[in-house]
């Protein structure tokens, strides 16, 4: 019989509540630590891996000597909090000197000392062949990283993929809290898929260990990264930013808290995308209820309403705490409220007691935005939607985190022009899924919304045509600030907004100009062509979670995003027009195909083709067909009662009208459509409808009244921007 560990002696079971409540203590020695696998981070000054174990509550000695045992050495209940609270005193000071002191010529201080306290030490390799229940062989590779708890291992497939399999030792679960714990961790990691976290692939068990496969990091974390370079550039953490917060604005949604948010905890995928693990102490705050009362996290990055405990409570707000820790910890070089002693750093918590130094000087953008997520007062801190729209972000921004960073400052980033940041931030918001308000798949959500029978308040609120009447709501158009839009095809900046506002300007003074002059004689007018303008023929408003959809008559379809960018499908055609807009100054144009999307806007044209088939599905046109002419889109629109306004890129205005006439305004101001309910469409000189009091032939009820409408609504426009 062969005692090698390393031999799989049978399958692998896949791990379920049952079975795990049936593990138990298994009779294992600690293995020994035969090689040095990790850096110690002697030298870093924060908060490591290793020290995570010196996190508050840490149990792992009191565990390893059959006292009370906890899953993860970084929770203790609070009610044992001053029974543990001289051990742990003890075994953190003692770590400390560890972490930031050269240890004193003792050896009972000496680093690997530490190391045997670590629960993750009960962890035996696993075999160098791992076959689960459901015949899958998966052969285990070279040690990943080790945590307070847990080591890791690459492990691959038979297909030749492979992964981190986080290892567990049965040894370490020593009671059902235990127990309860990791498969909480388990559950709530399996639920999550999102591009900046960690993905979640099977787990499994043997005798001697518990395995969570994940997808492999390789590149480390940011905590290597810091320790590697002593401190980080801002447009590289802008990026991490971005990346990091919509993680987390995706485990909010799903109302998860971290908990324990820390460089060492968000590792570096491949292509060193961000991805957040670890979910040891990660926890779902259900529907109804707001906050969390167990005490927990990693002393560094701990919130202050934490440390207020069973009184206080905390809730989502501490992950945004620890986002600001973060930002601090990669610009300084070190976390702020950093000490020798853990009662320190708490003291210096509570009193929210930090500085930025002089020597190592930042941006006062980004002191703004630390000192907010560092308020003491969680209720003052942004969340994780409003940090996004401080100004720091505005600064230089990467496309991407290049290799070239784990060791050093890459060149150049500092040259990044404004339009190519901007265009580069909303890339990397749109692939860390911050487009949108809910970032479940947006496909999923608008098939279930628009087709599931749901409450009618649920469903989008849209005036398309042949729609009811009850369907219009009141809406002040102050509210309705909407960008200003106009592509630009050399995919440089635009300065359109300033022509569009000319426009609308003109646009105004003709009508009232002609409105004066309808009396007179007609030859001193010079008429315009008369072709029927492209006119929005399809809408559905959906502006509550994605954006505003429409079609064009020319087949075009548009999505007008919350983000104020646009995608629009171009028909007939292999491409779509990315529109990504700036400003009070204009658009960038990206001309993409739509069988290879960029990865960023994958999910904008999947929403976009959504929009499209929903509205031929359930919507009818307003007006026939026509073949594009130009290419425009939508600049913004606007809603009340009577009517809604679209102000195209062309500088047309059209004018839906609850009686279903519609009304466009276009060669500013000198020609006016009329399309009857039933489709019917025609294109005048204004100075003739106004001098004949209406359409020849026509019938549109209150048509000098609608006119009058219009010229009051486009007035308020220009007047507003001149
Ligand atoms: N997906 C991954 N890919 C590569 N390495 C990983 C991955 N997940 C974890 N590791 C490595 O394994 C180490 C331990 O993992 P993890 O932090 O999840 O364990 P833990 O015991 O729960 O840690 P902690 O004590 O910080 O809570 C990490 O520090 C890292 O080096």
């Amino acid at each position: 019989m062969s005692t090698n560990p390393y031999r799989v002696t049978q399958p692998l079971q896949p791990l379920n509540h049952g079975q795990l409540n049936a593990l138990s203590n298994s009779n294992l020695t600690p293995v020994k630590q035969q090689n040095k696998w990790r850096d110690d981070a002697a030298t870093t000054g924060l908060s490591t891996a290793t020290s995570a174990n010196t996190a508050i509550g840490s149990l792992s000695a009191a565990a390893l000597n059959g006292g009370r045992s906890n899953y993860h050495n970084q929770v203790y209940n609070a009610n044992n909090q001053q029974q543990q609270q001289q051990q742990q005193q003890q075994q953190q000071q003692q770590h400390h000197h560890q972490i930031h002191q050269p240890p004193p010529p003792t050896a009972a201080s000496k680093p690997q000392k530490k190391k045997k306290e670590k629960l993750s030490a009960l962890c035996k390799t696993p075999p160098s062949i791992v076959r689960t229940r459901n015949g899958r062989d998966y052969r285990r590779g070279n040690f990943l990283g080790e945590g307070g708890f847990a080591r890791c291992f690459q492990m691959k497939d038979s297909s030749g993929k492979i992964f981190a399999a986080k290892t567990v030792a049965k040894a370490s679960i020593k009671n059902e809290k235990t127990k309860t714990k990791l498969l909480s961790e388990i559950k709530i990691h399996k639920s999550l898929k999102h591009p900046n976290i960690v993905n979640f692939i099977d787990c499994f068990e043997d005798d001697i260990n518990v395995y969570i496969l994940l997808e492999i990091c390789p590149n480390q974390s940011l905590m290597e990264l810091l320790k590697t370079r002593k401190r980080v550039s801002e447009p590289e953490v802008r990026y991490f930013m971005v990346q990091i917060i919509g993680a987390v604005k995706y485990l909010h949604s799903r109302r998860v808290i971290h908990r324990d948010l820390k460089l060492g905890n968000i590792f570096f995928d491949p292509e060193m995308n961000l991805k957040i693990g670890d979910f040891g102490l990660a926890s779902v705050l259900p529907e109804g209820e707001n906050k969390k009362y167990t005490i927990c996290g990693t002393p560094n990055y701990i919130a202050p309403e934490v440390l207020g405990g069973k009184e206080t409570g905390h809730s989502f707000e501490v992950d945004t705490w620890a986002i600001g820790i973060m930002m601090y910890a990669l610009l300084v070089g070190k976390p702020p409220f950093q000490a020798k002693d853990v009662q320190v750093i708490y003291e210096r918590i509570k009193k929210n007691e930090y500085s930025f130094p002089a020597e190592k000087p930042i941006s006062d953008e980004a002191k703004v935005l630390i000192r907010d997520l560092l308020s003491l007062n969680p209720l003052d801190r942004p969340n994780v939607h409003e940090i996004l729209s401080y100004e720091w972000f505005k600064g230089p921004f990467p496309d991407k985190t290049h290799s070239l960073s784990l060791t050093q400052t890459p060149d150049g980033l500092g040259e990044i022009s404004r339009a190519q940041s901007a265009l580069n931030f909303n890339h990397t918001k749109v692939s860390a899924g911050i487009y949108t308000p809910r970032s479940k798949d947006p496909v999923e959500i608008l098939r279930s919304d628009l087709y599931s029978e749901q409450p009618r308040s649920m469903l989008p609120v849209s005036l398309s045509p042949n729609d009811t009447r009850n369907k219009y709501q009141e809406v002040d158009p102050d509210h309705f600030p909407r960008p200003t839009k106009r592509p630009n095809f050399n995919s440089s900046f635009s300065t359109a907004i300033k022509k569009l506002n000319q426009v609308c300007f003109e646009t105004h003074q003709n009508m009232r100009r002609l409105e004066y002059a309808k009396n007179e004689d007609i030859d001193t007018f010079e008429l315009p062509g008369c072709e029927n303008p492209t006119l929005i023929s399809k809408w559905v408003d959906y502006t509550n979670k994605y954006g505003f959809a429409y079609e064009l008559n020319n087949n075009d379809i548009g999505v007008l995003f919350n983000d104020d960018n646009t995608v629009l499908k171009l028909n007939n055609s292999e491409r779509f027009l990315e529109l990504i807009y700036h400003e009070n100054e204009g658009w960038t144009c990206i001309d993409n195909s739509v069988n290879h999307p960029p990865a960023q806007t994958k999910r904008q044209l999947e929403v976009v083709e959504f929009f499209a088939r929903y509205m031929n599905a359930n919507l009818s046109k307003v007006s026939d067909d026509e073949n594009r002419k130009e290419t425009l889109f939508l600049r913004r629109y606007t809603r009340n009662s009577d009517y809604i306004m679209f102000e195209m890129t062309n500088g047309t205005f059209q004018f839906n009208f609850k009686d279903h006439h519609k009304v466009c305004i276009s060669k500013s101001g000198h020609a006016i459509t009329h399309v009857s309910p039933n489709r019917i469409t025609q294109t005048r000189p204004l100075i003739l409808v106004l001098r004949e009091g209406g359409f020849p032939d026509t019938d549109i009820p209150e048509c000098m009244e609608k006119i009058a409408v219009i010229k009051e609504a486009i007035k308020r426009k220009a007047f507003r921007e001149s």
